[in-house]
């Protein structure tokens, strides 16, 4: 006699309604071809990776579940054309898709700001995704999937944070082996702030006529580097 098949209940996901929020913000887009910009910042909690240089990690722990109307509702009421959901590491939590689709109802322009850890093939394609490959010096290039290279599209970007001579060398063999200059998205090369000075990178970018873009965390320089809410 055959043995009885075991009942499994089909997965659900409860939380897919909520996600659980580190802080809410309205500053103006310190990074990215969107710098300068009015926006307001979605971090959710939590993250997987632990790079040597993270500026959020106050956003690994803590914050509080929110309905995704709930974080509309108060997007809605900065009066900015745009938002950036970020983190921690934003893709991690199963209701962050529900929000970026409630966001894009609502009208708004969506940034995202994830690691390159994560496959962004769910991202909804009208999300503006900015995909930061992990350098060595972060400690978790490992965990990089490439796949994303070819993820995606025109609206997006990849980022690379660059703390060593060895990230840059690293960063530029991407670049170069993935043809990353004839993608339909932009590259950018950022410092990791107070480890390699700026000026280093652009005169290294030049030098190898890179095509890429140089950016800086302009947040960094325009409030205290360690102020929260910027
Ligand atoms: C805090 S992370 C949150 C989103 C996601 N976890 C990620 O890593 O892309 C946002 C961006 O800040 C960058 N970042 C964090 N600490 C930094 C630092 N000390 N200097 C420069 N960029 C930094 C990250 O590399 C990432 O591109
Ligand atoms: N002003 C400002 N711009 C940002 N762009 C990406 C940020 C992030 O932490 O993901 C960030 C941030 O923390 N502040
Ligand atoms: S992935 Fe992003 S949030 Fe997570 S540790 Fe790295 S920089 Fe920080
Ligand atoms: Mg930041």
């Amino acid at each position: 006699m055959p043995a009885a098949r075991p009942h499994i209940e089909p997965r659900r996901v409860p939380t897919a309604d909520s996600v659980v929020v580190k802080e809410l913000y309205l500053s103006l887009q310190g990074e990215s071809s969107h710098a300068g910009m009015l926006c307001g910042f979605i971090r959710l909690t939590g993250c997987h990776l632990r790079c040597t240089y993270c500026d959020s990690e106050f956003a690994f722990h803590g914050g509080s579940r929110m309905k995704v109307s709930e974080v509309v509702e108060k997007a809605l009421a900065w009066n900015s054309p745009t938002v950036e959901v970020t983190g921690g590491e934003p893709l991690l939590q199963p209701g962050v898709y529900p929000l970026m689709e409630a966001l894009l109802d609502a009208g708004l322009k969506v940034l995202l700001e994830t690691s390159g850890a994560i496959d962004v093939r769910l991202v909804p394609p009208a999300v503006h995704k900015i995909v930061d490959m992990k350098t060595p010096s972060s400690g978790e290039c490992d965990r990089n999937d490439y796949r994303n290279l070819t993820s995606m599209n025109a609206n997006d970007e990849l980022k690379i944070v660059i703390g060593s001579r060895v990230d840059y060398e690293w960063a530029r063999a991407l670049v170069q082996e993935h043809q990353l200059g004839k993608k339909p998205y932009g590259v950018l090369f950022s410092t990791i702030f107070d480890k390699l000075h700026p000026r280093q990178l652009a005169e290294w970018i030049i030098e190898d006529r890179l095509p890429v873009r140089f950016q800086l965390q302009m947040h960094k320089y325009l409030w205290d580097p360690n102020e929260r809410g910027v």
